[in-house]
């Protein structure tokens, strides 16, 4: 019989944390780790590459069948690698625009169809911590722990503010703020696996938490589930 590999979901809006923290548990843990995030990011850069509109439901799915892409897992001392047809893409699918543009193509029920099975591969010995938007509600609705990141707009703004001044040109705190509300609206109104709690997630908030206090109160939910060996 096959041994199904536990998950740890993570779900919650831009900037309350769940890429960081998925990265560190599932480090800590020895565990897989799905960034889904990423693969929406890199469908919306993939069809800007192609000349495709991000509007081409059609197409899109097409592309997001065949997103030819590799994840190089973190390593000691270096972050998890993306490429996307032979380039790596790491740090250019990161800025906002690319974050809008995925969460626009996320909106079409014919592209997060095709992303699916891709995104349950993941799922493999010993175990996998996800993070996104639908973890614990579409993907692995069965996950036995879930939790829902939050943090207040502006606070998601000031760590974004912080994460990008430096190394991208032009960032303002002002701009991000309106970009994250924007994208909050699309990502929670839109009619397929829109963001939300899942019925039996353990909502978070990060506001005034730092990140190893919030790695502690997760820590703690898998000690009490006993799920992590
Ligand atoms: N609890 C926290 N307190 C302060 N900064 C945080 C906290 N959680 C995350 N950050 C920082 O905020 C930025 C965005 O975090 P990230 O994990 O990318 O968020 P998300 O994946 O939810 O968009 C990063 O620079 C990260 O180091
Ligand atoms: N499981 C997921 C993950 C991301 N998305 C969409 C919606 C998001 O605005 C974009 C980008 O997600 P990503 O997690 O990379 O963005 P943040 O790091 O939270 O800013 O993709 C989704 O619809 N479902």
């Amino acid at each position: 019989m096959k041994i199904i590999a536990p998950v740890i979901t993570i779900d919650g809006p831009s900037g309350s944390g769940k890429g960081t923290v998925a990265g560190i548990l599932a480090k800590r843990l020895g565990w897989n780790l799905l960034d889904s995030g990423a693969l929406y990011r890199l469908l919306a850069f993939a069809a800007h590459n192609h000349g495709v509109d991000l509007t081409n439901e059609e197409l899109l799915k097409k592309l997001a069948a065949h997103l030819d892409v590799q994840f190089i897992a973190a390593t000691e001392g270096q972050l998890q690698r993306i490429i996307l047809e032979g380039d790596e893409v790491s740090d250019v699918i990161r800025t906002e625009s690319v974050g809008s543009g995925a969460s626009q193509v996320a909106a079409l029920p014919a592209v997060r169809e095709a992303l699916l099975q891709r995104q349950r591969a993941f799922q493999e010995s010993p175990g996998l911590v996800a993070d996104g938007r639908d973890m614990g509600t579409v993907v692995f609705p069965d996950a036995p722990l879930k939790i829902f990141l939050t943090a207040s707009a502006e606070e998601r703004a000031r760590r974004r503010y912080l994460q990008l001044k430096g190394k991208v040109d032009g960032v303002s705190l002002s701009s991000l703020l309106d970009e994250i509300r924007a994208r909050d609206e699309r990502d929670t109104q839109r009619a397929v696996a829109p963001l939300k709690p899942a019925a039996d997630a353990i909502q978070l908030d990060s506001t005034e938490l730092s990140i190893d206090q919030v790695l502690e109160r997760i820590m703690s939910e898998i000690a009490i589930r006993d799920i992590a060996g």
